[in-house]
């Protein structure tokens, strides 16, 4: 049996959308399958924990965003049953690394193809990340994002809107870093990523070379630049081509320690983290994913 957990406010309500579609496919091809729907932040975590335990329980599928598929990864923590995606969200970075198709159906043929692949995931805390974790202006943006009113009129315009308010009062400070043993130390930093892949911020090639199969995370590191210059060179990121700025550090390692003189926002795979100072590591070939 598969367990579908569909995020209803994912994607602007997309997640609810395409569910009774998905449904009328598994009921016509007779797949065994239960549903749960989330009814709040952190929800998913729980219900796929809960359906990871149950017998004859072979897929947990999550319908949803990036933020769904994080709390489902969570909740299948130390368990072998592999997870599905079908991508419900306005971000889409997880689907787009791994190539899983953006129409429902597709990535559904994709999941009934049946052949997992373990991935790295990077752990923070208790937490499990799967995409990336951003700090400094990033996680500003995140916050201001997710406390904003009007992200459900807006959509993906609100992520623009806080991109350039935040820049606009935004105090860049110096970063310690600790990558595998070694020390660093940054000044004027406006923001650190640690990724596990290459795509963020919906779609952003922040580290291009970064891979869930590869046992490492990789950091890009921006620092000492204006806020015009920085403002300047964001669409560069949607190429990777960013990487050869002066202004951008690109580091890689297994375990990394993120300080600051003070605190800093986090945002792990879209959600605020709150712990600080950071200590990550990846966990190889830790998630399975169809
Ligand atoms: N019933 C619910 N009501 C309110 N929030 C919910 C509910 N169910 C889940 N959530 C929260 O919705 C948030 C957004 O989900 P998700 O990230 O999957 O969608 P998205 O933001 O549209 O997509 P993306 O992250 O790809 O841009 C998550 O933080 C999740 O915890």
């Amino acid at each position: 049996m598969k367990v579908f957990i569909v995020n209803p406010v994912s994607g602007n309500g997309k997640g609810m959308k395409i569910w009774p579609q998905i449904r009328s496919y598994l009921e016509k091809r007779r797949i065994s399958h239960e549903v749960f729907f989330t009814r709040f932040p952190g929800h998913a975590c729980r219900l796929s924990t809960n359906a990871a335990k149950k017998e004859k329980v072979e897929a947990i599928v999550a319908v949803g965003g990036d933020g769904t598929i994080h709390e489902v990864a969570n909740g299948l923590m130390g368990s072998p049953t592999p997870m599905g995606y079908i991508p419900a969200g306005s971000g889409n970075d997880f689907a787009r690394y791994h190539q899983i198709p953006l129409h429902w159906e597709q990535a559904l043929k994709r999941i009934l193809q049946n052949r997992p692949q373990r991935v790295d995931t990077a752990m923070v805390a208790d937490r499990k990340v799967i995409n990336s974790l951003g700090v400094g202006y990033d996680g500003s943006v995140a916050l201001a994002v997710n406390q904003s009113s009007w992200k459900k009129r807006l959509g993906k315009m609100i992520y623009l809107i806080k991109a350039i308010q935040v820049l606009l009062h935004y105090t860049p400070q110096t970063v310690y870093l600790n990558v595998d043993q070694q020390e660093y130390q940054f000044h004027r930093v406006w923001l650190v990523v640690v990724a596990n892949i290459s795509y963020f911020g919906g779609g952003m090639k922040i580290c291009p070379n970064a891979s869930d199969c590869d046992g490492k995370l990789d950091l890009c590191i921006v620092h000492g630049i204006s806020r015009w210059r920085l403002l300047w060179m964001l669409p560069q990121v949607f190429s990777g081509s960013h990487v050869n700025h002066p202004a951008v550090h690109m580091i890689q390692g297994k375990q990394v320690v993120v300080d600051s003189d003070h605190p800093m926002v986090v945002q792990a795979d879209g959600e605020i983290l709150d712990h600080y100072p950071l200590a990550i590591k990846v966990l190889p070939m830790s998630l399975s994913i169809l």
